[in-house]
């Protein structure tokens, strides 16, 4: 419903009311019709504010009634007779402006928003197109591209952006009902023809084809990740398991050996997808942590989820005894091999013979730890993404060894976890971060031949990661890969002259590792890459320590700074992902494309309106990318990975077929697994 009152003398204030977002129920509408109908009515009404309870304006449908039989006014005839009255409309937006808010908001004369607000059309998440004027009246007010951008990808934008796109004309950090009730009285009687936005007319262009054609691709892209999310559940593996045959095991009660944050996490997931969990920390304090923060965060999830969880669901234990009894263990300790290797022992004693046992290891090998066990066939990796409970992705890690009814088991769990799972083989980073490990160095690289971390993220920003690299390796911790550069004998700081920058006869960049030396982890440090007002601020600012302390680096080592451009940046960095993608499908890491799209979707934030690196790839022309890598590859020798791998070659060799053919050309002859 909506209340209706009239304020400040001669203002009638609409509040929709329908907890808990104020969505458009048919009482709500019927609320709205009645209420403009009162206030147009009323000789002491000049002007109008609509806004919404408890601090929401409107989240748009009601998706409770979705499915249901149409009642109440309809939404279009409603928000062209807001439009057409003739006393001023102002919209105060708090909380959120979606869908059907959005375009109730864009049929008022004037729109004034909280600095928290957000707003947009997310129709498209729902498979609907904003059909209640939201098509015709945003492109009049904002212009066919920025309106094209915020329909096709349903983004929310911030009251700030949505100022500067022109969709608000006002934004305050008050009381927004008080700010425009006070706004409504000062335009008391002005003009309101040049406020209805549907009288607009559209800016001409004259690029309208190419924009268009832009959007189209979009739309392919998220029709190919709509099919490439489905693929990835028909696994195999190159000995021959596969999806449809392979039976996995029930899993009923698991468990968790280490309780860090990852730990925790999966902890969590488990609980969440309703099996009994026992919890293993060895360290009391940690245990004792964790046993605060664990209910916690199973709360806030149950309450952002709408579920319950049984309180008892989870046991904790300070000893790996107490897993005697489970179907399955996920072990996340530390990342280091000597204490999984001691861990694995201890399971493969402690559990039943048929236990399935799991490392959450990011990129040892399964393998290895597969031998430590009685039964090797029945250990695979099962590498969560932080925060474990939250992200989408699960690489399932099938050794040389594992039986299809391993993997099988792995991947259901997952799928019963919410999780996208992918079955890849065993190597260095597995898919994810091996071919992360590429784009890293190459980001490194740029630094020293003269970009700064804020070109390289704003580059990736603009190609739509919700992070730049630099960003997001501030926000994970730079400590975190100098630990594994650290144990693999390459961060060596002592070295000088030419050697400090090659490893192994390869290009290397200390820039990571020097940072560390200085204490500078990224935003538990407060510095690194960029500078935060605290420890574990969250704002990145721009550092003058880091440009000089860049400068001096490239003084050092004879490195004349050059200019960079945004797309020297997107193709190094992303080509070489690419590369190594190529590669790994190569060496049947990967089955297909589809499932290296799906790591990168759900796992590191490539833009979904992308499809994926390799879809990418296929999207710039492989002839495109291989004449790239060559030509960079002529400028930089000494990165053997910028030569374009025989994959790709191949796939050119045979006439660029588009990626649903490019398991034709696959033929894992390389595989080891
Ligand atoms: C003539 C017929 C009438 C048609 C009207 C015109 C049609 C227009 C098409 C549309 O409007 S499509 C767009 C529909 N809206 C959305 O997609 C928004 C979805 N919601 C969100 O994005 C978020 O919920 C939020 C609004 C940004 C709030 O996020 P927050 O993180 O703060 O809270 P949540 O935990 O997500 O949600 C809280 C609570 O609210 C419920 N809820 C959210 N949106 C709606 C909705 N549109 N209708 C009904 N209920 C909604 C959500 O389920 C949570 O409830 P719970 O009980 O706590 O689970």
């Amino acid at each position: 419903m909506a209340q209706y009152r009239r304020v400040s003398g001669s203002v009638g204030l609409i509040t929709l009311q329908n907890p808990p977002v104020n969505a458009l129920s048919a009482s709500v509408r019927q609320g709205i019709v009645d209420s403009v109908k009162r206030a147009l009515g009323d000789q002491k009404v000049k002007s109008v504010v609509i806004c919404g309870q408890n601090g929401v304006f409107c989240g748009g449908a009601d998706i409770r009634e979705f499915g249901r039989q149409m009642s109440g006014p309809p939404l279009v005839p409603m928000i062209h007779d807001i439009e057409a009255a003739n006393k001023p409309v102002v919209a105060a937006i708090e909380g959120s402006a979606l869908g059907g808010g959005l375009e109730l908001a864009l049929g008022c004369h004037y729109r004034i928003s909280h600095s928290k607000a957000k707003l947009g059309l997310p129709e498209v998440t729902l498979g609907l197109l904003p059909a209640a004027g939201g098509t015709q009246r945003l492109p009049r007010l904002i212009g066919v591209p920025a309106a094209l951008n915020l329909i096709t990808t349903g983004r929310h934008v911030t009251a700030a952006e949505a100022l500067q796109l022109g969709i608000l004309d006002h934004v305050t950090e008050h009381n927004t009902v008080d700010v425009a009730v006070k706004f409504a009285l000062s335009v008391t009687g002005e003009s309101l023809d040049g406020r209805r936005i549907s009288s607009f007319s559209c800016a001409p262009l004259s690029d309208l084809d190419s924009l268009f054609e832009e959007a189209m691709l979009k739309a392919r892209a998220l029709q190919y990740f709509f099919f490439a999310q489905r693929a990835v559940g028909r696994w195999s593996t190159p000995s021959g398991a596969r999806w449809d045959t392979s039976q996995p095991r029930p899993v009923r009660k698991a468990a968790v050996i280490g309780l860090g944050t990852m730990g925790r996490g999966i902890t969590v997931a488990l609980a969440q997808a309703g099996l009994s969990v026992v919890a293993v920390e060895t360290h009391a304090k940690q245990l004792m942590e964790a046993k605060k923060a664990v209910p916690s965060m199973l709360k806030r999830g149950a309450v952002r989820g709408g579920t319950t969880i049984e309180p008892d669901s989870i046991t904790y234990s300070e000893t790996v005894q107490a897993v005697a009894d489970v179907d399955l263990v996920i072990e996340a300790v530390f990342e280091d091999m000597a204490l999984k290797e001691k861990v694995f022992q201890q399971l493969s004693i402690v559990c039943k013979p048929d236990t399935l046992l799991c490392t959450n290891t990011s990129s040892l090998d399964v393998d290895h730890l597969a031998s430590q066990t009685r039964h090797p066939e029945l250990v695979v990796g099962m590498h969560f993404f932080a925060p474990a409970h939250v992200m989408k992705l699960l690489e399932v890690v099938y050794g040389r060894r594992s039986s299809p009814a391993a993997v099988a088991t792995a991947m259901q769990l997952g799928k019963k976890m919410g999780k996208v799972s992918v079955a890849v083989g065993n190597c260095r980073g597995f898919a994810g971060n091996r071919m992360l490990k590429r784009y890293l160095e190459q980001a490194f690289f740029l630094l020293e031949e003269g970009a700064t971390p804020e070109l390289v993220d704003r580059a990736l920003e603009e190609f739509g990661f919700p992070m730049g690299v630099f960003r997001m390796s501030d926000l994970s911790g730079l400590d975190v890969g100098w630990r594994v550069r650290k144990a693999d004998g390459l961060a060596d700081t002592s070295l000088t002259g030419t050697s400090a920058r090659v490893r192994q006869g390869c290009r290397y960049s200390p820039l990571g590792d020097l940072l560390c030396e200085h204490g500078r982890f990224g935003q538990k440090t407060g510095r690194g890459w960029y500078q935060y007002d605290k420890p574990g601020g969250r704002v990145a600012k721009s550092d003058p320590w880091l440009h000089n302390f860049l400068d001096e680096y490239r003084a050092r080592h004879g490195l004349v700074p050059r200019c960079i451009d945004q797309q020297e940046v997107l193709e190094r960095c992303l080509f070489v992902l690419i590369n190594e993608g190529f590669q790994i499908l190569e060496e049947g890491i990967a089955a297909g494309p589809e499932d290296i799209d799906a790591i990168y979707v759900f796992g590191y934030g490539w833009p979904r309106h992308r499809g994926g690196p390799m879809f990418y790839a296929d999207m710039v022309g492989l002839e495109r990318v291989v004449e790239r890598l060559e030509r960079y590859h002529q400028a930089h020798p000494n990165v053997p990975y910028l030569q374009p791998s025989g994959l790709l070659r191949r796939l050119v060799a045979n006439g660029s077929p588009p990626i649903h053919k490019w398991r034709n050309v696959i033929k894992n002859r390389n595989s080891q697994l």
